[in-house]
């Protein structure tokens, strides 16, 4: 049967009945209705379909579990709906108009950043917005004063998300609001897998939760803000601007998702949802795998039921057993006959199907397109399909350590709203160690946890208001706040993977300890205090959630090491006031940096690759492993610039895409 799909009906999420046309035959792909609007594939999407499938598990695990996926998928629907008029609403997302410099290679249009707190938007006008839409976006959530939001970048069912500045570790960061989470328990349950299952699997193509605000009181909460390390697009919207991505741009997203598949695969976890849509990217091509929200882990006791049904996975995406509801075979006797009473049709070949692409690439396509799952390459045996030779060792991608079956007992058991709100909390208290403990010993309190921090949250609204938005929005007991940057010292240095560029900086950063809820130490990933992780090439010995292998002494880059295509630069202390608009406390984006330095007021300027302004490691690299071991020098090298060229697309004189980092001047004086 491999390599053919062949002609039948689909259902589609909500089970309508195969009133739908016939979906196609060849690759597998699914044609949509002609009537569907909603967020189908498009060409090039489909290019990524087959390497999606590789979300299911593995059919030689036979194994399964049941669930209430079809209610699930329902609800979805029925919260995105009850969104719909949110006060949150997103602003229009343009894309990038001005196509960046090419050196050898196209950058990645990724989706262009409103103007609102662009240069050209007023500051009074940003506070405004600040003031009314922090006020309905965090309440009354006691860190909230960490963060300084700026736009609504995102809408899920589930919540609102959010770009930030975080005062404390000086980045920017995207800020989810889940609101109402416990209207449901299913709805809790799916929120809490979530939350656990990205602090079990820390990888650096899996997106990173950084923090998780302390909800003000631990018995009736009813939101959760989830701080996120924050990206600039996700891959459809990627694929949408891009009509031009070359081979290495295809090569190297398989390689991250398969390398990120691997991962979450060994550590029995399925995605079960993977689709452009929830593979978030960043113009120097960098993806990273969010929304594990259907994500389901498997244990080896698990009775052997229905781990798949028709309702996993968005309909566009399925594989094919899934569409017709006969993994393990079509065991449904409908089905069985429906699909022998079919015409048989010779298949086209790849090779005449797309004439351009690379032999090597046809070859794995059509080995992840087979229609018999047990057909299909693992992740892992992908990861050495010779289409990656130079690339991928896989000896040397991280796996990770089964996830304990302690960690999601709960999906076994009927919850109360009362014990999943408990059980969400003590995972919110795994970003608040200091708390941990006193929850762990039982000497918490269980209300109103720092009311000098919501205080201080609501302080900062009240003067906004006070002062109609266009005095400095900083209450008058924030110590530092007038201080400048570089005349403050800074008594407890904000770790390293905090402060991106500040090692090779010769300006200390600000303490500044009023945006810090008091309660926490600082910590590193998942739930261990920052002093007690072991040096990374000890961490390959820990469990779940830790790099299983020798990924961190290979230089392959962790979170930490991957500098984001927005990281900051420092800015010297003086700022004149062109330079005052544009810097964020002594923090600037390094990219309009180099956008300034290039700009000539057009998007065509020719950019000396070797002058990058993006963090490249030491040491000269001697192969391609080499190169993607390093995530910037595969970025800038062998991609062939993608990040400065995106970096260039700036100065077009029409604001630009960089400028989303840019903070007006009223808010630089927040530090
Ligand atoms: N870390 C991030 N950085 C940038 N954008 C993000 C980030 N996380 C989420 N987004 C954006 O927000 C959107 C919604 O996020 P997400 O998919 O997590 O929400 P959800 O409610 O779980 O969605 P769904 O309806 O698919 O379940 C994403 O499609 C993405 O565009």
């Amino acid at each position: 049967m491999g390599g053919r799909w062949i002609t039948q009906r689909c259902r589609s999420d909500g089970g309508e009945p195969a009133s739908e046309p016939p979906t196609r035959t060849h690759c597998g792909l699914p044609r949509p209705p002609p009537s569907y609007n909603g967020n189908k594939p498009r060409a090039h999407e489909r290019n990524l379909l087959p390497f999606l499938h590789l979300s299911f598990p593995d059919p030689r695990l036979r194994f399964s579990l049941l669930e209430s996926a079809a209610r699930e998928i329902g609800r979805r629907r029925s919260r995105r709906r009850s969104q719909r008029p949110a006060a949150l609403t997103p602003p229009p997302r343009v894309l990038l108009r001005s196509l960046p410099t090419r050196v050898g290679g196209a950058a990645l249009r990724t989706r262009r950043p409103p103007d609102t707190l662009g240069p050209r938007a007023g500051a009074a006008n940003a506070v405004c917005c600040r003031s009314s839409a922090e006020a309905e976006f965090f309440t009354d959530y006691g860190d909230a004063n960490r963060y300084k939001i700026q736009e609504v970048i995102g809408k899920g069912s589930y919540g609102v998300v959010c770009s930030a500045i975080d005062l404390h570790a000086r980045q920017r960061v995207a800020i989810k609001k889940i609101h109402n989470i416990f209207e449901h328990v299913s709805d809790a349950a799916r929120i809490l897998r979530e939350i656990k299952l990205l602090r079990l699997l820390r990888h650096p193509d899996i997106v990173e939760i950084k923090h998780i605000m302390l909800p003000p009181s631990r018995k009736d909460f009813k939101d959760i803000y989830v701080v996120f390390e924050l990206m600039e697009s996700d891959l459809h919207q990627v694929i949408k601007a891009n009509d031009d991505l070359t081979e290495e741009h295809y090569q190297f997203f398989l390689y991250q998702l398969l390398r990120a598949l691997k991962y979450i695969h060994t550590a029995n976890v399925y995605h079960r949802d993977l689709k452009p849509k929830n593979i978030l990217a960043n113009s120097n091509c960098k993806l990273k795998i969010c929304d594990f929200g259907l994500a389901r882990v498997s244990f080896n006791d698990t009775p052997t039921t229905v781990f798949w049904t028709d309702y996993v996975a968005t309909r566009w995406y399925r594989a094919p057993e899934l569409c017709g509801s006969f993994f393990s075979k079509v065991r449904n006797e409908k089905a069985r006959r429906y699909l022998s009473s079919m015409r048989k049709k010779d298949p086209v070949p790849f090779s005449q199907k797309f004439p351009n692409a690379d032999p090597l690439a046809l070859k794995l396509l059509e080995k992840l397109l087979a229609f018999d799952p047990k057909d299909r390459p693992t992740a892992e045996e992908a990861l050495r399909d010779p289409y990656f030779k130079g690339l991928a060792r896989v000896e040397r991608e991280p796996s990770c350590q089964p996830i304990k079956k302690a960690e999601f007992d709960f999906e076994h058991k009927r919850m109360s709203k009362e014990e999943i709100r408990e059980l969400i909390f003590r995972e919110i208290l795994e970003y608040h160690p200091q708390l941990l403990n006193s929850y762990i010993n039982g000497t918490e309190r269980t209300t109103f946890l720092y009311p000098s921090a919501v205080d201080q949250f609501k302080k900062q609204f009240s003067h906004l208001e006070e002062s109609g938005g266009n005095g400095p929005s900083v209450p008058m007991d924030r110590k530092h706040a007038s201080l400048p940057r570089t005349t403050v010292v800074h008594s407890n240095p904000i770790p390293a993977k905090e402060q991106p560029l500040a090692a090779s900086s010769r300006v200390r950063p600000v303490s500044d300890d009023s945006c810090k809820n008091p309660w926490e130490k600082e910590r590193g990933p998942g739930n261990v205090p920052r002093a007690a992780l072991p040096p990374q090439g000890l961490q390959a010995q820990a469990g779940p959630g830790r790099v299983n292998g020798s990924v961190m002494n290979s230089g392959y880059p962790s979170h930490q090491q991957i500098p984001q295509a927005y990281g900051y630069h420092q800015m010297p202390a003086r700022l004149d006031s062109t330079n005052q608009s544009q810097a964020m406390g002594g923090y600037t984006l390094h990219s309009q940096a180099h956008a300034c330095a290039n700009s000539k007021g057009t998007a065509d300027v020719a950019v000396n690759m070797r002058a990058t302004p993006f963090h490249v490691p030491a040491g000269p690299k001697n192969n391609l492993l080499d190169r993607i071991a390093s995530g910037t020098d595969i970025y800038t090298r062998s991609l062939n610039g993608i990040v400065a060229a995106a970096a260039a697309s700036v100065g077009t004189g029409t604001g630009t895409h960089r400028n989303v980092g840019v903070v007006p001047s009223g808010m630089s004086r927040m530090y």
